[in-house]
């Protein structure tokens, strides 16, 4: 600790300047990715936890107060255990994380026209089912897939591949039908699966009242950067769900919209 103290002396204030600006910008940035997601207890918590642990080691360097024991076990144990702790506990959101930085550039760069017409054409098509089935209150789930392949997600349940047509879909849909349980799965415009099963989320902060569907809905972002519209059975309100967060009281404008701008590559 002290060492750290003595080698500060010789940093520049401009190096420590940009020092603090990466940092901060680091943290702005991690803190937007889990903002609204069940890991903001958990990273609460841990910061507790560490803000304690640290404050706690710099008394036992700059005093003579020593309890030996707890100091071995901050240095030893606890303090090495976040590092082992941190991957495991937030493993969704960092690889969500790697995800966003591997294809923002890339992806991007191949984003095209008729890419633009595609996008457009399957914000139409999911608006006009959902908003259709919202009318009729029949209740539905959509998943959309981005760049997290969702194949193991697909093999829960029936195989299709068909044009994501909104008579399709809607048809899917109707109670008594098949395959009108579960999630239908999307995957570059075309319906790819229907009647899966998807990881529910535990977030019940965010879920409230809502039951298994929208909880479903939630759990999918949670893992993966796909789009889940829900339509609730019971009250016919459509809402999405997108990096572990729940939007509701979507319009027929409002979501064609929506669909458009997040569907487009990041
Ligand atoms: N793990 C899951 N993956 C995909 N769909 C699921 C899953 N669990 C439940 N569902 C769907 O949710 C339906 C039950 O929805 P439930 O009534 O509990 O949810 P809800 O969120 O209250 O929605 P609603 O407002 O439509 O009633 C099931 O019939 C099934 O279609």
């Amino acid at each position: 600790m002290t060492e750290v103290i003595g080698r500060t002396n010789h940093i520049s204030p401009l190096l420590s300047v940009i020092d603090i600006l990466v940092v901060a910008a680091i943290f702005y940035w991690i803190l937007g990715l889990v903002k609204g997601t069940r890991a903001v207890p958990v990273l609460r918590g841990l910061a507790i936890i560490l803000v304690s642990s640290v404050a706690l080691l710099i008394i036992f360097q700059i005093t003579p107060f020593k309890l030996r024991a707890l100091d071995f076990l901050l240095q030893r144990a606890l303090l090495p255990g976040f590092v082992v702790a941190i991957p495991v506990i937030f493993q969704p959101e960092l690889r969500r994380a790697l995800e966003r930085i591997g294809t923002s550039t890339t992806f991007s760069a191949l984003y095209s026209h008729s890419e633009t017409d595609e996008i457009t054409k399957l914000a139409q098509n999911i608006t006009k089912a959902v908003t259709d089935l919202a009318d009729r209150r029949i209740g539905a789930l959509i998943v959309i897939e981005r760049e997290t392949g969702l194949e193991d997600i697909a093999d829960t349940g029936t195989r299709i591949d068909a044009c994501a047509d909104p008579g399709l879909l809607e048809s899917i849909f109707m109670p008594n039908g098949p395959l009108h349980d579960g999630a239908v799965i999307i995957s570059r415009g075309r319906i790819v699966a229907a009647g899966c099963v998807l990881p529910l989320s535990e977030n019940m902060r965010v879920l409230g009242e809502r039951g298994t569907r929208h909880r479903a809905a939630l759990g999918v972002t949670e893992t993966s950067d796909a789009i889940a519209v829900v339509v609730s059975e019971e009250t016919g309100v459509i809402s999405v769900a997108q990096n572990g967060r729940l939007l509701s009281n979507f319009t027929e404008e409002r979501l064609m919209r929506f669909l458009t701008a997040a569907l487009k590559p990041s």
